[in-house]
């Protein structure tokens, strides 16, 4: 035996593993309750020391940690060279030295040296640190005897006592690059604070401060680096304050991730327990080895909004994407978005619409993390806010050898670099990504609804199942398709079918005993994406007995303004909905390429509609009654009670407070389908483009400074952002010209009701006086018995203002309607409305929707 091997055996029969517990290096290293650690810990310094002597002494990393587990649990994982997760291939070797017997230890220690080539005599360095769990300590030492068995005198080792995760990452690959030409930063904590900061004051010099950010640190290791970082940061005119929550450290008290931290707010989607930040507050949690992040804040209405991975991406992806092209770059660089399956489908949604390409990889950072090297620029998250963003070494000399030509060009590439240096290039870094979104939301001066606004996540359920058997799934498809068991995946196929833009899937955990199960629909807020008039149409079709074969039905999303996308302007160049293409008939008989014709107005594409279907009754109005329908129609097309006005609009500052969510999250997503499509749009629509952009943007100013107070001597000055970019007369007149236009809106919305109630009580089929029992028979249409266009055309009205108010689609909705425009009575009104809700065609086209939610 050699004197190595004599060494191994005799220390690794004081670290005895436990009888009868199998070890798996997962996606996250080795993982459990900290109990069972000790074997473990030893014996990962052993192949912590191969692995650095298999590769010329350069350093690997040993993190102990158990990240967002519970503060009982912990564990171990291995950093590579370049600071990235241990490679795939040696995941093997680590699980098959965790769980050898102790007796045959010893000799399998040395037959691998002997398979893997490894030269025990060469001299190895190891980084090691651990995070803030009580179990930490004697495992750290655990891991250093495992170090010391192999230890030939020419054994390193480097601890870093308490630190991040990512720290340690980044730490590993200073190390090995210093001196090179490939110089990663000073390998201290220092170098690697210093590098981030420096970088994140590049970008935001000169820049207006935003509301400081509230840090839940999870009472974990991230506490005293926000701390550092906060004193970092705090100079003199400082754009960014954080005040760190959460942040007591005391080990063995049960604090870590207790009620807090990135994963309980991820997974719970609920603020930490006992937090309460005031309405739009800004705030984030780390977890318990900070590297993850989410964001969320709790709007004016009280509801908890969170802003996890994807919608980090999204931030990330549409701000770089816009500098690459600002650097004249988009031609010769490539950025792309790593996703796994549980990115809610509207991010990806969201990504897809600003042209920017999707990869969907397997759950764990290591697949999106090697994604991400594929692209020049790869930002890659997990929902869950565990990411950063990589930029390719061609990239960077790209970035750093392009001669710029226009000041905006080198403003470009300078965000670019420094961007590449707040980024942790090694992996997910909380405090890394945390400077990178404040370094946006510094840019763009946005709060966090203004972020939000990007998109509206579907809702969305993930939930954890124990079954026998884990192995039993097996998926393909980057997870999102089970192979086995078998007839399940076709069974989850049928569920989803029903719903529109459904999506869920099922795969075995690699970290928990459990399969995982998650769901998303298309569910919430449906009736604020229904344009009013496009469900007009809808309820023809249903009212006409059209069948699916007969017609394709395309939505367009309005809230992401897909309906200036050059692709539907090219069909409607008035970008308005609905629009209808009828195939001709001539040109399909000729057998020639099909020609279309484009019907635009709402009133024709129902005529169309009617008139195509004799057989059933028509909606078409009897000649003499036609003028009476085409007043009623007229006005409601005419702008006079604009529904997508109504859904924005406000009479006074508490309902602008009330509504900012909401309009925000709208209009900024229209703002940025804008900014898009701007310079695809067909030269002779521009103006027209530059018209609507304007306005869209004009009420977005007046939500996003609705904190500017009427006047300025009764406030202190202080509540005037100094970014502001439009005097402050200009501001509030506008305001004032907005409370006054909405009042005018809802002044003709009671109006109409009380019009429309009227004729429904009246009788015009005879000019002699009915008695009320007759008026009661003459059926609840507006002309009378028959169903006409004008009834279809009041009611899907109705539908959308009481879903707007957030009414529900039944009597009480109708009710709730009323009294906010101050109405009482109004019984031939409700009459109508009771007769539509209970038919088939309004149940299709509004109910099944809500049904399913
Ligand atoms: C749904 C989910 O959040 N899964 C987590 C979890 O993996 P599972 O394989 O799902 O147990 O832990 C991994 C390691 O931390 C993390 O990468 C991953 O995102």
């Amino acid at each position: 035996m050699s004197l190595i091997t004599e060494n191994i055996s005799k220390l690794a029969h004081q670290h005895p593993p436990p009888a009868n517990h199998i070890y798996a290096y997962g996606t996250a290293g080795f993982r459990t309750k900290a109990t069972v650690l000790d074997a473990v810990l030893f014996r990962v310094g052993i192949i912590a020391v191969f692995r650095s002597q298999k590769l010329d002494g350069k350093a690997v990393g040993v993190m102990v940690t158990a990240s967002h587990n519970p503060e009982s649990d912990n564990g171990v994982k291995l950093v590579d060279p370049h600071g990235d997760m241990l490679d795939p291939s040696w995941e093997a070797y680590a699980t098959a030295l965790a769980n050898t017997p102790l007796d045959s230890f010893a000799s399998y220690c040395t037959q691998l040296a002997n398979t893997l080539k490894i030269d025990l005599s060469k001299k190895a360095n190891i980084i090691i640190a651990r995070d803030t769990r009580p179990s930490g300590d004697s495992l750290l030492a655990s891991l250093k005897d495992g170090i010391h068995a192999v230890n030939n005198g020419s054994v390193q080792v480097e601890d870093y006592g308490l630190a991040t995760t990512p720290a340690l990452h980044y730490l590993v690959r200073a190390t090995n690059s210093k001196g090179t030409n490939d110089e990663y930063g000073e390998p201290t904590i220092n170098g690697y604070m210093d590098k981030m900061v420096n970088a994140f004051n590049g970008l935001v010099q000169g820049k207006p401060s935003i509301a400081p950010l509230k840090v839940d640190c999870a009472n974990g290791i991230g506490a005293p680096y926000i701390h550092d970082l906060n004193s970092r940061l705090n100079r003199v005119d400082a754009p960014l304050t954080l005040e760190p929550v959460f942040d007591d450290t005391t080990a063995g008290i049960g604090k870590l991730n207790n009620g807090c931290g990135a994963d309980h707010v991820k997974s719970k989607q609920q603020l930490p327990v006992g937090f309460s930040p005031t309405p739009n507050q800004r705030c984030a949690s780390l977890d318990g080895d900070a590297d993850r992040i989410v964001y969320y804040y709790n709007d004016q209405r009280g509801n908890f909004k969170l802003l996890d991975g994807d919608k980090i991406a999204s931030l990330l992806s549409v701000f770089i994407i816009d500098l690459v092209d600002k650097a004249g770059l988009s031609d010769t660089a490539n950025v792309g978005v790593v996703q796994t399956a549980y990115a809610n489908g509207c991010s990806s949604k969201f990504i897809n619409a600003q042209q920017v390409p999707i990869k969907c990889v397997p759950t764990g950072v290591k697949h999106l993390h090697h994604a991400a090297q594929q692209y020049s620029v790869g930002v890659y998250f997990e929902a869950n806010g565990h990411g950063t963003v990589l930029f390719s070494d061609e990239f960077i000399n790209l970035i750093k050898n392009t001669v710029p030509v226009m000041p905006a060009q080198q403003t470009a590439l300078q965000q670019l670099i420094a961007l590449s240096e707040v980024a942790n290039q090694t992996v997910g870094d909380a405090l890394s990504d945390l400077l990178l979104v404040e370094a946006i939301l510094i840019q763009k001066q946005w709060g966090p609804a203004e972020w939000d606004g990007l998109y509206e996540d579907f809702p969305n359920r993930l939930v954890k199942v124990t079954v026998p058997d884990r192995t039993a799934f097996t998926t393909t498809d980057a997870e999102r398709k089970l192979v086995t068991p078998a007839d399940l995946q076709k069974e989850i196929d049928g569920h989803v079918s029903k719903y529109q833009d459904g999506r869920s899937f099922v795969r075995p955990s690699g970290t928990e005993d459990c399969v995982r199960v998650y769901a998303e629909a298309q569910t919430r807020g449906q009736a604020d994406e229904l344009a009013f008039k496009s469900t007009i149409v809808r309820l023809c079709l249903e009212e006409k007995i059209y069948s699916d074969q007969d017609f394709d039905l395309i939505q367009v999303d309005l809230n992401m303004g897909d309906n200036f996308h050059p692709s539907f302007l090219a069909i409607n160049p008035a970008g308005t909905l609905p629009v209808m293409l009828v195939p001709n008939a001539e040109s399909i008989k000729a057998d020639r390429p099909v020609e279309y014709t484009r019907i635009s107005d709402t009133k024709s594409i129902l005529k169309f509609l009617s008139i195509k279907r004799r057989s059933i009754p028509s909606l078409i109005p009897l000649p003499h009654l036609i003028s009476k329908s085409d007043e009623f129609i007229n006005y409601l097309l005419s702008g006079e009670v604009d529904t997508n006005f109504l859904m924005l609009s406000a009479t006074s500052p508490s309902e602008l407070e009330l509504n900012s969510t909401r309009a925000v999250s709208y209009l900024t997503s229209r703002q940025t389908a804008f900014d898009r499509y701007r310079h695809l749009c067909p030269v002779d629509r521009r103006s027209w483009f530059e018209s609507k952009s304007k306005s869209n943007m004009d009420i977005l100013d007046i939500y996003r400074y609705r904190y500017i107070p009427p006047t300025t001597t009764e406030y202190p000055n202080d509540n005037i952002p100094s970014n502001i970019d439009k005097p402050v007369e200009v501001i509030l007149k506008n305001r004032q010209d907005f409370f006054n236009a909405s009042k005018k809106t809802w002044s003709n919305v009671a109006s109409f009701l009380i019009k429309v109630d009227n004729e429904l009580s009246s009788d015009h089929l005879s000019n002699t006086t009915t008695s009320t029992e007759q008026r009661e028979q003459r059926g609840p249409w507006l002309l009378g018995h028959d169903l006409t266009l004008v009834d279809l055309i009041i009611v899907a009205f109705l539908a959308r203002v009481i879903a707007d108010i957030n009414g529900s689609m039944d009597d009480e909705g109708l009710l709730k309607l009323l009294n906010i425009v101050g109405l009482s009575l109004c019984d031939s009104l409700r009459r109508f409305w009771r007769s539509w809700i209970k038919r088939p065609s309004f149940k299709r086209v509004y109910l099944e929707r809500v049904a399913n939610d």
